[in-house]
């Protein structure tokens, strides 16, 4: 038996168009265009080409993509001085501050002060707070990625056990948040193991769902997965030039019933989410929700 792969490249392409169709409807009824400007501070390699690939995704979805490009160097007064021009820029909807940051700037100042309507990562804690209470404004674009290719599976959730391997606010705690709340693709039973987690291995395999969201080059293997688990890699690790996710590929795809490559799985899925972000957010800048 061998899993089905989750082709997130193809339903990221079948949103995508989704959205072009939501943004041309917009536009008409409006005449807005939908904005997203995106800050890269420094030139850190990964962050440029996720940055690209945002910006081309924009452009054919009709969503007007600028990049601010600040040098390496600059220190957390400017940017946070740069971020509150994007807040009162009514020409601008979604502003997204690529992380990591240099070490000079704290990331929390940073996100603080972005426009929690702008706040297309959902990383604001108004936002967070929101999700808390089970009244998103917006969804963190991977936990709403994974969300949805969980729900393209058809596949029961309500009951079952997720493990989520990583505690990070941007995929684990969200992660955990959307799983748990009441509906289709969530009503599950959810689990959260970090570094300091004791006997994570008999956890794991106890998971009919598993999101591994860590960052170690395949870590989850065969031997640590219930036959018949749905199994999420978020892991988006560079090795000798190949890029490999959290999970062992190969060995865990026949064990598992559905998988998720590396590349092509979560990956351009958060880049359809962020797409559809940015025109919720023009819609509800425009007061048309
Ligand atoms: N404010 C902020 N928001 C983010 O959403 C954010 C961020 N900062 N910092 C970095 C992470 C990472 N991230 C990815 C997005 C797309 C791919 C993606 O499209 N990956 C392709 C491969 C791309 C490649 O070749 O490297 C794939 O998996 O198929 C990967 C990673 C968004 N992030």
């Amino acid at each position: 038996m061998s899993a089905e792969i989750i082709d997130g490249k193809a339903l990221a392409a079948t949103f995508r168009g989704q959205i072009a169709d939501e943004v041309n409807q917009f536009k008409t009824q409006t005449n807005v265009v939908p904005h997203l400007t995106a800050v890269l501070v420094g030139d850190d390699p990964a962050s440029a080409v996720y940055v690209r690939n945002k910006q081309r995704s924009c452009e054919k979805a009709g969503i007007q993509s600028t990049l601010q490009r600040l040098p390496a160097e600059t220190s957390e007064a400017e940017l946070i001085s740069i971020v509150e021009s994007l807040n009162t820029d009514s020409g601008v909807h979604g502003i997204l501050v690529q992380l990591p940051l240099p070490k000079q700037i704290n990331e929390t100042a940073i996100l603080d002060v972005v426009n929690p309507l702008k706040d297309v990562d959902a990383f604001h804690p108004e936002n967070v707070g929101l999700i808390v209470q089970g009244r998103p404004r917006y969804l963190p674009c991977t936990p709403y990625g994974i969300q949805q290719m969980i729900l393209s599976t058809k596949m029961e959730t309500a009951g079952k056990h997720a493990v989520i391997l990583g505690r990070s606010e941007i995929v684990g705690k969200p992660m955990a948040m959307l799983l748990i709340q009441r509906g289709q693709g969530a009503d599950a039973t959810v689990t959260i193991c970090h570094s300091r987690t004791q006997n994570l291995n008999e956890i794991v395999k106890t998971a009919d769902i598993i999101i591994a969201a860590i960052g170690k080059p395949e870590f989850v293997t065969a031997d640590m997965v219930k036959p018949g688990a749905v199994v999420i890699d978020v892991g988006i690790n560079r090795v000798n030039d190949r890029l490999v996710g959290d999970v062992d590929f190969e060995g865990v795809k026949k064990v598992a019933s559905a998988i998720t490559p590396v590349p092509g799985g979560v990956g351009p899925m958060t880049i359809a989410m962020l797409l559809k972000n940015t025109l919720t957010a023009a819609g509800i800048q425009s007061g048309c929700q």
